[in-house]
């Protein structure tokens, strides 16, 4: 029994969805240390409810306002829990009194508001939703050292390189190396994916996860995403980051120092590690979770990514580097490209198109507001529609 560890009260964002449901099991398996407070889900409201039956939170938000109705009647039975429904009802729900901790775990831009929301609030952040430091990486980190609030990285590879910084904090970091799957299909040309289906782009080699990351991973947008999100929670220059492509997924990420020495974070492809960690930090918390052997992994493996077959990650490289309001852009078009893969409205390959047409179209802001980062994600949203037709 890991002691003195206080009750933590939870806001979960996203709690029906691949994070979410597995944050709820770390919940379930360390009873008597968290409470969950809130619940949330955009359409999925049975599941919502089944959830909110289970863990009787203060709260439940369904994002999507005509799903209001049936949550109300399936919780009337249940008065100590509210039912709320729409974006902003999200917003508001993460600043009440009692919240410890808010998991981000709904997924694309929709997770900026609630996070501004609850940093202003004084809450500290689990962090899963990584495009919200992608649009507004500068916004959101001079609002948690304003109000003095934890952000605690999910993202497994985040979450290995804070590990590998826990005690280091008088070292310098030379660099970082963020692990790559390569996805399904690593080792493909540009011309062999011209023709790949949604349905070989949804079946990632080692992580069961939600649609839009798991397209994101096949096309290397999601390790585009991730040098966005490190750079801006680890603080470091462009030039500190690189990607290696690792297969197994077995090391998470490493760390190299300035006297050349690297730590690495090892694990299974199981979230549940990342998600206990990131809630119960700072303590390590004891569980049953299934435990790595190298016996089991005798070759663990690690070449350079193919940019040439994969270019969103020089997109994102690139709005990296520009700054200001690109990776907004970056983020928007890269959305509206994955839905549209998702409906097969578009080819794999047409998706990097549709972030290059949107980058070099929406009006660059070296210095953006928030409204102006929501204006720009409108806009390029806007772009990206035009283009599709
Ligand atoms: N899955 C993973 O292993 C990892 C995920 N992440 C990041 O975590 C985030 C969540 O990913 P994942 O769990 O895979 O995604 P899922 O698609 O599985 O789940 C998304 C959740 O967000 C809700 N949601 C969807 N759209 C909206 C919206 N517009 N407003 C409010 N809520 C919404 C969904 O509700 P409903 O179910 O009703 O649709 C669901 O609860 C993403 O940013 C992803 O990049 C990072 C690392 C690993
Ligand atoms: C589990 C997790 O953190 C995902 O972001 C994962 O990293 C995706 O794998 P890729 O390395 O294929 O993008
Ligand atoms: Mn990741």
């Amino acid at each position: 029994m890991t002691p003195d560890f206080t009750i933590k009260t939870l806001a979960l964002l996203g709690s029906t969805g691949s994070i979410g449901t597995q944050a709820l099991e770390v919940v379930r398996q360390q009873p008597g240390r968290f409470r969950v407070a809130v619940l949330s889900a955009q359409r999925q409201w049975e599941l919502l409810v089944r959830q909110a039956r289970e863990f009787r939170p203060a709260a439940v938000v369904i994002g999507d306002e005509s799903l209001r109705g049936p949550v109300q009647a399936a919780l009337a039975g249940q008065p100590e829990t509210e039912v709320l429904a729409g974006p902003a009802a999200l917003a508001e729900v993460v600043t009440r009194p009692g919240i410890d901790v808010v998991l981000t775990a709904l997924v694309g831009y929709a997770g900026l508001l609630p996070t501004v929301a609850a940093i202003r609030a004084g809450k500290d952040i689990a962090l899963a939703n990584k495009e919200t430091l992608v649009v507004a990486g500068e916004l959101i980190t001079s609002l948690v050292q304003q109000h003095g609030v934890r952000l605690l990285p999910v993202d497994s590879e985040h979450s290995a390189i804070f590990q590998c910084l826990v005690g280091e904090e008088l070292n310098p970091v030379e660099k970082i190396i963020l692990t790559a799957s390569g996805g399904p299909f690593r080792g493909r040309s540009a011309q062999q994916m011209e023709a790949v289906t949604k349905a070989q782009a949804l079946k990632h080699p080692n992580w069961e996860m939600g649609a839009k990351i798991t397209i994101d991973s096949a096309s290397l947008m999601n390790k585009g995403l991730e040098v966005i999100e490190a750079k801006w929670l680890f603080g470091l220059t462009n030039e500190q980051i690189d990607v290696v492509v690792h297969p197994q997924s077995i090391v998470h990420s490493l760390v190299q120092f300035a006297d050349g020495s690297l730590k690495a974070q090892l694990g299974l492809p199981d979230m549940k590690l990342p998600i206990q960690y990131a809630l119960g930090y700072p303590q390590r918390l004891a569980n049953t979770f299934p435990r790595f052997s190298f016996l089991d992994y005798p070759s663990l493996t690690f070449e350079a990514p193919d940019r040439a077959a994969f270019p969103n990650l020089e997109l994102a490289f690139g709005a990296m580097r520009r700054g200001g309001n690109a990776p907004c852009i970056l983020n928007a078009a890269n959305e509206i490209a994955v839905a549209a893969f998702l409906r097969e409205a578009v080819g794999f390959r047409q998706m990097s198109d549709l972030v290059a047409g949107c980058l070099a179209r929406v009006p660059y802001l070296a210095n953006p507001s928030l409204d102006d980062l929501m204006q720009t994600d409108a806009e390029t949203r806007r772009a990206a529609s035009v283009l599709l037709r």
